[in-house]
């Protein structure tokens, strides 16, 4: 469970990023997060694992209280938690497999971390993440000759091969087609279902959040304004979340609702 209890995040310049944060996320959720830009969207995530740390009031993830975790004990809280960005953030000369099993390089000893020599159990976890992502057959190809999609799911698959409790992923699908932003969602989805991962997602595709996620969480200068299941939303809603700035003229707009997709001009 990640629980926020009066988190606020005050960066270093004065800048509030989030605001008396209360929020509680059970394992096995899919959550998206919504708001505009600047909003504090990327903020809340970062929080999660300790990538920003919070200013005042109390995060746990799984009972961890966050702000005490000092030096390895970070490493081995981050260890539970994926996280996947926008720019897929992968060794681009690097084959799939090898990506893949860069996430397990802490846990090997220093001579095969040295030599890139990893054993046969790592490679047969690395090899079954990429099955479930569907890009097996892609595994000792160089991560440069792969489509955006097809690299998000490489970012996905060394995401499982640590066997997470939770997934963060800041704005996963804005780099990718529609068609291929969908396949993608997907895969989130499944992934969500099937292995009880928590799913906790920043994106600007209104349409997409409510077409994938359980529950939506809507984010206005750094304070959480509206908490509720997908169902719950309307046109009102998301015009709150994203007040002022005339929803359907960006991508905050809930026409169409299902799973079709809104092409990004
Ligand atoms: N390191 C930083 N120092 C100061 N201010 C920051 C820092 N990082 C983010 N901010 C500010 O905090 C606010 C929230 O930023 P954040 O990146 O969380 O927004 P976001 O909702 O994720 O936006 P986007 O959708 O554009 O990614 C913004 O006003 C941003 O300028």
């Amino acid at each position: 469970m990640i629980k926020f209890e009066n988190v606020s995040k005050i960066y270093p310049n004065g800048h509030v990023g989030l605001k008396n944060v209360d929020l509680q996320i059970e394992q096995g959720e899919f959550v998206a997060i919504i708001g505009l830009s600047g909003a504090g969207k990327s903020t809340l995530l970062r929080c999660v694992n300790k990538m920003h740390d919070i200013s005042s009031g109390k995060l746990t993830v799984n009972g961890v209280n966050v702000t005490q975790l000092k030096g390895k004990e970070i490493r081995r809280f981050r260890s539970k938690i994926g996280m996947i960005f926008q720019s897929f953030n992968l060794i681009t000369r690097t084959t799939v497999l090898g990506n893949v099993l860069v996430s397990l390089v802490p846990e090997l000893s220093w001579w095969r971390r040295l030599l890139g020599v990893y054993p046969a159990t790592a490679k047969i976890a690395g090899l079954k993440a990429l099955d479930n992502v569907g890009i097996l057959d892609k595994a000792y190809t160089r991560v440069d000759q792969l489509s955006g999609g097809q690299q998000q799911r490489v970012a996905l698959a060394r995401t499982l091969v640590g066997d997470p409790d939770i997934i963060l992923a800041d704005e996963p699908v804005a780099a990718l087609d529609p068609v291929t932003a969908k396949i993608v969602m997907d895969d989130f989805q499944r992934i969500n279902r099937e292995m009880n991962i928590s799913i906790l997602l920043n994106i600007h595709h209104v349409d997409l959040a409510v077409a994938y996620a359980d529950r939506i969480v809507g984010i206005r200068q750094g304070e959480i304004v509206f908490d509720g299941p997908t169902s719950a939303v309307t046109q009102e809603i998301i015009d709150e979340i994203y007040q002022g700035h005339g929803s359907s003229s960006i991508k905050g707009s809930l026409e169409p609702v299902a799973a079709e997709v809104v092409v990004d001009a």
